[in-house]
């Protein structure tokens, strides 16, 4: 029996020192902090029940990890040690008790409770008022010598601020990555094809722990203080709050959600208030940290082997912890984006229950390396939906299988595309495919499209979850009567709305195109597609090479309208339209060089044919309130000149229209 508990503890051992290392030295963890925790706790519990078990150099006894190479060594003068967590009220309170069984009956205990940080510890040595030295905690006896790269952390002031501090001060705190910095870092990281951090602590060590501190100093770093170590030369309030006002008031920040409270329930009052707003602190924070106030008593009751008697982390319920990914299953969304859906074995994180989690998309299969049967971290944090965050590699087992994309839509079976560049995976059958059914129907009537009057987003709600239309031609089939059954659509309205669609069924070939939501072809697009192919005939037959001669059209548009034109449902879209009586009226050709009376003192023009058509560019100068005066076209440049209100000419350059000179028409006009 006791050949199986020296098992279990190698066992449990050997798994914490790797972990450790990870964490500490690499800081790249493979695993949950809670399930470190743990196995921590088992651990903990083994030896309580074998004491004479307990080895020196086992990771209950130990503190951190050992400093890395590159950087000097730091002896700490009194060693940083870390903290006993509890992770309920009944250990905290049993925290308290065994606090006061060492102390005089009635003593009244005060507490100092601060946030606890997810960051590094680091000393900071100030002789007479200077930073001499910066070190991390390392293994609490010997750590980095970090000094030139928290000399770049503008938090730190290289100098204490006023008068009265010890010649020789030791100021220990908490190197943070604020929340926004670090989503920032990963941002741009992402975008570099670079390595990201797994969480705020280890991009904040990793960021302090580069050799380089001119890559520190790019780093959104930020420091707390929350105790101090050496006091030479002088001395300091005899509490541990205001210990770190004084500090506060040489310079050294504190976190301003520290708090002095008088009893047990109180801290857990501050215990849950923080918890409630750990979502909206600009720091990642895993739980609050409570000490003795006062510092005589502290000293009392001293030290076990890693952490102080009098203080405590009380630990904030995991916001990551690790599971089994089961299965795959892929979503359309509303516009049509494929979405893969990890099915999770329900594990309880962030408060809740888990058993789905968004993988966004192929990319992100792709960069987490995922496969199916995979221990994976899932991480819930406030109100945002659950992620993945990391793959436990060593937990891979030999059956895992690859994540395949489906290569037809699994609502609608049309086609599945994914245009090179892009992350997303996409179902091909926007206007057919029931998933994507609303946000269609509603583009398909907006302004810029068919301008449908009266057919906002609830009445496309209403229609399409009554199964009133499913596809956009049945909108125009719909009569007043039938239409009343909608919530606050009366008999008036009703009527309104049909003649608003029977006005709509003449409209213009961009427009159309435009109303079709073909990928990426917005109202530009859709006018430059319109004037080069000049019918939906022609367009629908068009192979890449000939979209690409469009201006405006890249590879990957022309891909969008090939891939919609291929899908017979979208033909049949088409033909549907047309068969209600949906037409328009054959483009206007440019007329060939017309004079241009050059009698405005403001011209305004329009850059080039393949934005505008000349009767739009004449509408949006008009709109403007510019007076237009004439108009001219050579080759493939259009000119429209009138006279521009100024502040209208913001607005018309938005819409593509350039503002020229009068002397930059003369040279056009001369060339
Ligand atoms: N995921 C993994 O593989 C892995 C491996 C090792 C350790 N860990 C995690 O690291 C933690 C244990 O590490 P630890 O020994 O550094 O202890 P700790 O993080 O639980 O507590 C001690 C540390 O808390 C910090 N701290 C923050 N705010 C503080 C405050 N107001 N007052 C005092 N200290 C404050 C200090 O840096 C101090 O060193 C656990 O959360 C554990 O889960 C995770
Ligand atoms: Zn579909």
């Amino acid at each position: 029996m006791s050949h199986d508990i020296q098992q279990q503890l190698s066992a449990l051992r050997e798994q914490l020192a790797y972990h450790g290392h990870r964490y500490y030295v690499e800081d790249s963890p493979e695993i949950p902090d809670a399930e470190y925790d743990r196995m921590m706790q088992q651990l903990l519990a083994l030896e309580a029940a074998h004491p004479e078990l307990i080895t020196a150099d086992s990771p209950s006894q130990r503190v951190g990890g050992k400093p890395l190479d590159g950087f000097s060594e730091v002896r700490h003068e009194l060693p940083m040690l870390s903290l006993d967590n509890a992770f309920s009220d009944e250990e905290l309170k049993a925290f308290e008790k065994r606090i006061g069984d060492r102390l005089p009956a009635s003593f009244a205990l005060t507490f100092c409770c601060e946030p606890k940080l997810d960051g590094l510890a680091v000393s900071l040595m100030y002789e007479n008022g200077v930073l001499v030295q910066a070190a991390t905690r390392g293994d609490g006896t010997t750590g980095e010598n970090i000094t030139a790269n928290v000399r770049t952390i503008r938090a730190v002031p290289l100098k204490l601020h006023g008068e009265g501090w010890p010649a020789r001060l030791e100021v220990r705190g908490e190197v943070f990555m604020p929340k926004q910095g670090f989503d920032a870092l990963n941002a741009s990281a992402q975008k570099k094809g670079e390595k990201t951090f797994v969480n705020p602590r280890n991009a904040a060590a990793g960021s302090l722990r580069q050799l380089d501190p001119k890559i520190t100093a790019t780093r959104p770093l930020s420091f707390y203080a929350y105790s101090v170590g050496v006091v030479e030369g002088g001395t300091l309030a005899d509490s541990q709050f205001e210990r770190l006002v004084q500090l506060k008031g040489w310079g050294i920040p504190m976190c301003p959600e520290s708090r002095r409270l008088s009893n047990i329930e109180q801290v857990i009052g501050y215990y849950q208030d923080i918890g409630e707003r750990r979502g909206i602190l600009p720091y990642e924070i895993d739980g609050v940290v409570i000490k003795v106030d006062d510092i005589e008593t502290q000293q009392r009751l001293g030290f076990v082997a890693r952490a102080p008697r009098w203080a405590i982390a009380y630990k904030f319920p995991a916001q990551e912890e690790m599971t089994r990914l089961n299965n795959v299953e892929f979503q359309v969304g509303r516009t049509g984006a494929i979405t893969p859906v990890a099915k999770l074995e329900p594990v309880f994180v962030g408060g809740v229950t888990v058993s789905n989690a968004t993988l966004h998309n192929a990319d992100e299969v792709a960069r987490l390396g995922v496969m199916i049967g995979d221990t994976v971290i899932v991480r819930r944090a406030g109100d945002v939906i659950p992620q993945i965050v990391s793959v436990v590699a060593s937990q891979r087992p030999e059956d895992a299988a690859e994540i395949r994309f489906p290569s037809t839509c699994p609502v609608c079976q049309s086609k599945v595309e994914r245009v090179e560049g892009e992350a997303v995976t996409r179902c091909s059958g926007g206007l057919y495919c029931r998933a994507q059914r609303k946000e269609a129907l509603k583009h398909f009537v907006s302004r810029k499209a068919l301008d449908v009057d009266g057919c906002g987003e609830k009445v496309i709600e209403q229609l399409v979850e009554r199964e009133m239309v499913t596809t956009p031609a049945d909108l125009f089939k719909l009569s007043a009567g039938v239409l009343t059954v909608l919530e606050r659509m009366g008999p008036k309205s009703a009527q309104n709305l049909v003649a608003a669609l029977e006005k709509s069924k003449l409209t213009t070939l961009p427009r159309f195109l435009y109303s079709l939501g073909i990928r990426e072809v917005g109202e530009a697009t859709a006018a430059n597609l319109a004037k080069h192919f000049e019918t939906i005939e022609a367009l629908s037959q068009a192979t890449q090479e000939q979209l690409i001669e469009v201006p405006d059209v890249g590879n990957i548009v022309a891909e969008h309208i090939v891939n919609f034109f291929r899908e017979a449902h979208n033909l049949e879209v088409i033909q549907a339209l047309r068969d209600v009586g949906v037409n328009w009226p054959a483009i206007e050709k440019p007329a060939d060089d017309v004079e241009l009376p050059l009698d405005g003192k403001t011209v305004v023009l329009t850059g080039s044919l393949s934005l505008l058509t000349r009767s739009e560019a004449k509408a949006a100068l008009q709109e403007m309130g510019a007076k237009v005066t004439g108009s001219v076209s050579k080759k493939t440049d259009l000119l429209v000149a009138g006279e521009a209100a100024g502040s209208k000419l913001t607005k018309a350059q938005e819409l593509g229209i350039e503002i020229w000179d009068e002397q930059a028409l003369v040279d056009f006009m001369q060339r």
